[in-house]
């Protein structure tokens, strides 16, 4: 869908930005450039849509060379979405919205209804529309610009560090909801990021860039991690590697076992070991410490805060996390509805990754 064929980028001072790069995005995929700051990652994206005119080279979407398309009209096919969200600061969030489809030859009442169907889209209650831009969180703006973006319903998606201007757990609710997202549109996103860590949970493929726009890698994350081609890679993906891969090696052979629980708001005695609180569906709350003297009913505020939960059959990475993380040092496992099946030890997780490593005959490194 997007073919980089020897892309070379040498601007006028002389920086070699992209050195004749060759590259091929597959549609319907995320497809990430990642690398350290000045490796050309944003000169690569914009010549897609022709912000940058490649010094040679050529670069195809949807097997048409941009250059023989018109900028303008290629960039309606083409949603574009930056850091910041670079939302038009005097317009209300609808009406940033709307925009697009108001470019397009829609009338202003179907561009709002538009708008406001686009913004319930990325997970933003439609009421939002009415504010102005400073009036939103950074995560929220971001929402409104991926909404943006996807107004002109456009079958290319490129992202310039979209996320990185939020904090990090607004910013992996941003990466979930481009991946539910990504799950029902299917568009063919290039994403640029210099978080490896993201490049890794978001891209289907991996193109790790380094100084002078050199591609040293493209793989999927798996292999990425497994396989690193040179000693640049190797740094790039970090040390921690092996505990990364965890999060490809999915197994159903995570036993949970079950635990003392408490139901909130009911009536408990003191007891020497944890145990599990959980609301009146199943759920869990948080983790009663021993020796814990409840007077009166059993509330949130006598817990202590709980570890991540691992979901049965996640990667293997929940699960560990979650037994890492947790106070009591057993991980919690839940249903796919969120309620709870039993519990886990780091040991039992590492003894289950170390027959899957026997199993697939392979050492995670
Ligand atoms: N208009 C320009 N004129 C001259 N040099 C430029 C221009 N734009 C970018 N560069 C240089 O080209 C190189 C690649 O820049 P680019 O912005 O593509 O990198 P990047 O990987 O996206 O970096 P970052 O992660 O910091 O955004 C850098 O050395 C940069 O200084």
């Amino acid at each position: 869908m997007i073919e980089f064929q020897a892309v070379r980028k040498q601007y006028d001072n002389g920086t070699v930005a992209v050195h004749e790069l060759s590259l091929s995005v597959e549609t319907g995929t995320i497809t990430v450039l990642v690398g350290p700051s000045g490796c050309g990652k944003t000169t690569l994206m914009r010549m897609v849509n022709r912000m940058i005119e490649p010094s040679s080279g050529t670069v195809l979407v949807g097997g048409t060379d941009v250059r023989e398309r018109d900028p303008a009209h290629l960039r309606r096919g083409i949603g574009y979405v930056i850091q910041q969200a670079g939302l038009f600061p005097h317009r209300n969030v609808l009406d940033n919205v709307a925009t697009v489809p108001l470019l397009h030859g829609r009338s202003r009442q179907e561009a709002r209804r538009r708008a406001g169907e686009l913004l319930e889209l990325v997970g933003l209650p439609r009421e939002l529309g009415k504010r102005y831009p400073a009036q939103l969180s950074g995560g929220q703006q971001q929402r409104v610009g991926v909404a943006r973006a996807l107004a002109a319903d456009p079958p290319v998606l490129l992202m310039d560090e979209p996320f990185s201007a939020v904090d990090p757990v607004v910013r992996e609710g941003l990466q979930d909801e481009l991946l539910r997202l990504q799950d029902e549109l299917d568009k063919t996103v290039l994403f640029v990021t210099h978080d490896i860590d993201e490049a890794i949970k978001l891209g289907e493929k991996v193109a790790v860039l380094r100084q002078g726009g050199h591609l040293a890698q493209y793989a999927a994350p798996d292999d990425l991690l497994a396989e690193p081609a040179d000693d640049f890679v190797t740094a790039f993906v970090g040390r921690d590697r092996g505990y990364r891969r965890l999060s490809f090696v999915e197994s159903d052979r995570v036993r949970p076992e079950p635990v003392d629980t408490v139901e909130l708001g009911t009536q408990v005695a003191t007891e020497l070991h944890w145990r599990l609180a959980l609301d009146g569906d199943g759920r869990p709350r948080g983790w009663l410490p021993p020796e814990a003297a409840v007077d009166g009913a059993l509330t949130e505020d006598q817990l202590a805060a709980g570890g991540s939960l691992y979901t049965e059959h996640a990667p293997l990475r929940g699960a560990l996390d979650a037994a890492l993380s947790a106070p009591s040092e057993r991980g919690v496992v839940v249903d796919a509805d969120g309620r709870y099946v039993g519990v886990i030890s780091a040991e039992h997780v590492l003894d289950v990754i170390q027959r899957h490593r026997r199993k697939v005959g392979q050492g995670l490194p």
